[in-house]
């Protein structure tokens, strides 16, 4: 049985045709640019790559454009169950769940808590559906790997009665990836998961950092949303609480509009005036770039001081592991991060952490340090393994 992996981000769209136990992908891809004119998709079949133009389309016609892949393909009638990753299912959901009209409607009531992404999975979700009514959807949730967390982690410290009634608390994402790279570095290290305590930092355009004891986690820097934590591509991560209305007051902007700026207009993009993209300001950086230098700076160092705080909930540490966008491919990032975390026991091996953006992965540390590796993530791969043991045990 095939199972179709559907990601939806905000304006995007990926995909990827697998089956959980074979390394093959058929088919996979990126829509982008929805509901613009320079919406595209971009498809990469049988280690060939094509990318069709769509001006104006949306996620259905992004959807149109897998379905002809898959009918080109003969695959369309293989396709046995299709695996959604949905951002925020609050605490409804420490598991992959069938995509019954009930699940569907928690996902909505959960739309406030994550208003850039649920939205968007569950435009993705319709989509699927229409086109694919008669095999199981599955919701794969980026908050139920982190429902293990201790309250001690999960509690924040304001009035109880928003806690009891409107469900203010550290909720955790990227669940999927920590969850993966987490299993994956016990195998890299030759350990069982149970017995590891590992810090794992997902550094893709969303970044988060998870401590993950024993294969379960046990605290993660993102919160009630995806706002939390890290410095982001254009998300500002921890700020005062109080910024909100000082800054509301101060530029007459509204509610609102702080979050979105907080949201949007932010994070790496914010500090540097310049991008969004890692890539681009580690170029910038190195052409004297001011502002590129400082965003990179701000990013590596507030994520040393978050991993540093992470292994306060595991107690003892056993590795740090990087991957994401970022963190799989930037040498830069990994060393001058294990440079500020020399304290906790981590001395880079300079030519494993070089080759190691070659893609293949791997232990980047001295033998005598506390081992950091980059691991390549597979959310796809992750949702499709999911999906496929819910649909087996029968729902
Ligand atoms: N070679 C590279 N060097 C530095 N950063 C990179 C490199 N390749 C990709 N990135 C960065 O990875 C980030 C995107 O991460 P990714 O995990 O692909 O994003 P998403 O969260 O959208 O899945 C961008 O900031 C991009 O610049
Ligand atoms: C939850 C989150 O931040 O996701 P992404 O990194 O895909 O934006
Ligand atoms: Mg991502």
């Amino acid at each position: 049985m095939w199972t179709l992996v559907v990601n939806c981000g905000s304006s995007s769209l990926k995909f990827a045709l697998l089956r959980p136990d074979t390394p093959d992908v058929p088919l996979a891809g990126l829509a982008e640019r929805l509901g613009t004119d320079a919406a595209s998709v971009r498809v990469d079949r049988a280690g060939e790559r094509v990318t069709v133009p769509l001006p104006g389309g949306g996620y259905p016609e992004a959807f149109g454009v897998v379905l002809a892949e898959l009918g080109a393909l003969d695959l369309r009638e293989q396709v046995g169950a299709v695996g959604h990753r949905v951002v925020h299912g609050g605490d409804l959901f420490s598991a992959p769940a069938l995509l019954t009209p009930e699940v569907l409607d928690a996902v909505r009531a959960c739309v406030p808590l994550a208003p850039l992404h649920n939205p968007a999975n569950i435009a993705g979700i319709e989509a699927a559906q229409a086109a694919f009514g008669d095999v199981p959807h599955v919701a794969v949730f980026d908050t139920a790997f982190h429902q293990t967390m201790p309250e001690v982690a999960y509690r924040y410290a304001v009035p109880e009665s928003w806690y009891r009634q409107h469900g203010v608390r550290r909720y955790g994402f990227h669940g999927t990836s920590h969850a993966y790279v987490a299993g994956e570095a016990a195998r890299m290290l030759d350990r069982p998961l149970e017995d590891l305590n590992l810090v794992t930092a997902h550094l893709g355009n969303g970044a988060s950092v998870c401590a993950v004891a024993g294969g379960r986690s046990a605290d993660s820097s993102m919160g009630l949303t995806p706002l939390e934590g890290l410095v982001m591509g254009t998300r500002s991560g921890d700020v005062d609480p109080g910024l909100h209305d000082f800054i509301a007051r101060e530029a007459g902007l509204s509610l609102t509009q702080v979050t979105a700026a907080l949201n949007k207009e932010s994070g790496l993009l914010g500090l540097s005036g310049l991008s969004n993209d890692m890539r681009e300001l580690e170029e910038a950086a190195g052409r004297g770039h001011a502002g590129a230098r400082l965003a990179v700076e701000v990013f590596v160092y507030r994520l040393a001081k978050t991993v540093a705080g992470m292994a306060v909930a595991l107690g003892r540490l056993d590795g740090l592991v990087f991957t994401g966008g970022i963190g799989e491919n930037s040498a830069a990032v990994r060393s001058a991060t294990l440079e500020r975390l020399g304290l906790l026991g981590f001395h880079l091996d300079a030519e494993a952490n070089a080759r190691a953006v070659r893609g293949q992965g791997g232990v980047i540390t001295t033998p005598e340090s506390l081992p950091a590796l980059v691991v390549n993530t597979n959310e796809e791969r992750m949702i499709a393994r999911e999906t496929a043991q819910l649909v087996a045990r029968g729902l």
